[in-house]
C-alpha cells in the first residue's frame, strides 16, 4: 500500500489525513510533519485508523512512498527539490511558489531526471480540466477575478505594504489586478488558483488576476473567464471557507482528496 507522508497539519493537510483514516482513500498515513508541534498531536488524536509517525522532513522523506505539501509557499521551495531528488512523488498545495521561474524549471527538470510525479490540484477553482484541454490549441486570455470577505485576506503582503485596513471596508473594493506572477507573491495565502491555472493555461506572465474585498459576501468566489481557438469558458465558484482557516476554501481540500483517489484508481475521468 502506498506510505503517505503529509507535510503542514492545518486545514488542508487535516482533511486529507481524515480522508485516508476513514477509508475513503486507499493508502497508509505513515508519516505526519508541521512547524507547530500542536497541530500534529491534536491531529493525531482525531485519528481513529492510523497514528501516523511525527517525523522531521528528511525523515518523512526517506520514509515515505509519496509526499503532500500542505504548509507554505516557503516550505515548498525548501522540501519539493529534497523530496524529488530522494524519488518520491509529491502533491503541491502552495502551489504559488512555482511563480519563481528558477524553482518551477528545477522542479520540472528533477522530477524527470529522478522519474517522479508532481501532482498541482485543481484547488479551489472549477475549470483546470478545461483549460488543460484548450490549451492543446491557442488560448489568448485567461483571467482569474477572486472575491474574498475583507477578513480572509488578512496578513496578505499586500494588503500589509499599503496599509490596508481591512475592518474598515463597506462596500466590494478592488485591492489588486496585475499578473498571476505578482498576484501569488501579494497574496500568497489567498491566489495559489492563479497559479495552478498559470501551468494549466498561459503562463504566470500572461494569465491577469484581480482580487476584490467584498464584505457583503460570506463566500469565497473565484471566477475564470479563458478565451482561445476553441471559443470561451467561464467558471464560478462559490466555495465554502474551511472554519478553521477562513482564508482556504473547502473545496481545495477535497480537490487534494480527489487527485489522490485518481492517482490510485485505475479509472481515470476528466483531462
Ligand atoms: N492550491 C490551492 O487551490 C490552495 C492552496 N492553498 C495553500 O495550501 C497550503 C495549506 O493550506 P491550509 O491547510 O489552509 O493552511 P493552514 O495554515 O491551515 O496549515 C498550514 C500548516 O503548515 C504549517 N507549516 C507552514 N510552513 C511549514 C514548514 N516549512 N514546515 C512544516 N510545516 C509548515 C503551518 O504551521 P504554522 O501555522 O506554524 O505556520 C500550518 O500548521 C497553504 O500554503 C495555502 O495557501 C490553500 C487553498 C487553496
Ligand atoms: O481556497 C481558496 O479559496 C483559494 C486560496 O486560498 C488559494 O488559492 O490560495
Amino acid at each position: 500500500m502506498l506510505k503517505i507522508g503529509v507535510i503542514g497539519c492545518g486545514f488542508i493537510g487535516g482533511q486529507i489525513c481524515k480522508a485516508i483514516d476513514k477509508g475513503v482513500i486507499n493508502a497508509e498515513l505513515y508519516a505526519i510533519s508541521d512547524s507547530s508541534k500542536s497541530k500534529v498531536l491534536e491531529l493525531t488524536a482525531s485519528l481513529k485508523r492510523y497514528s501516523p509517525a511525527s517525523m522531521t522532513i528528511e525523515e518523512l522523506l526517506q520514509n515515505v512512498d509519496f509526499v503532500i505539501e500542505s504548509a507554505s509557499q516557503k516550505a515548498v521551495r525548501l522540501i519539493v527539490p529534497q523530496a524529488l531528488e530522494a524519488g518520491r512523488d509529491v502533491m503541491v498545495m502552495s502551489v504559488g511558489a512555482l511563480a519563481d521561474e528558477e524553482l518551477r524549471e528545477r522542479l520540472f527538470r528533477l522530477a524527470e531526471q529522478n522519474n517522479c510525479k508532481l501532482y498541482f490540484p485543481s484547488g479551489a477553482v472549477a475549470g483546470i480540466d478545461g483549460i488543460n484541454s484548450a490549451s492543446a490549441a491557442g488560448i489568448s486570455s485567461v483571467t482569474l477575478t477572486t472575491r474574498k470577505p475583507p477578513m480572509g485576506l488578512v496578513g496578505a503582503p499586500h494588503v500589509e505594504a499599503l496599509g490596508i485596513k481591512l475592518e474598515t471596508i463597506e462596500k466590494e473594493t478592488l485591492l489588486f489586478e496585475g499578473t498571476a506572477s505578482e498576484a501569488v507573491k501579494a497574496f500568497p495565502a489567498n491566489v495559489n488558483v492563479a497559479a495552478t491555472i498559470s501551468l494549466a493555461g498561459i503562463g504566470f506572465e500572461r494569465t491577469k488576476v484581480r482580487v476584490i474585498a467584498d464584505p457583503t459576501l460570506s463566500r469565497n468566489v473565484h471566477e475564470i473567464t479563458v478565451e482561445g481557438e476553441f471559443g470561451k469558458l467561464s467558471t464560478r465558484v462559490e466555495n465554502l471557507p474551511s472554519p478553521e482557516n477562513p482564508k482556504t476554501s473547502y473545496l481545495a481540500a477535497l480537490s487534494a482528496i480527489s487527485t489522490l483517489k485518481k492517482i490510485l484508481s485505475p479509472v481515470q475521468i476528466g483531462t
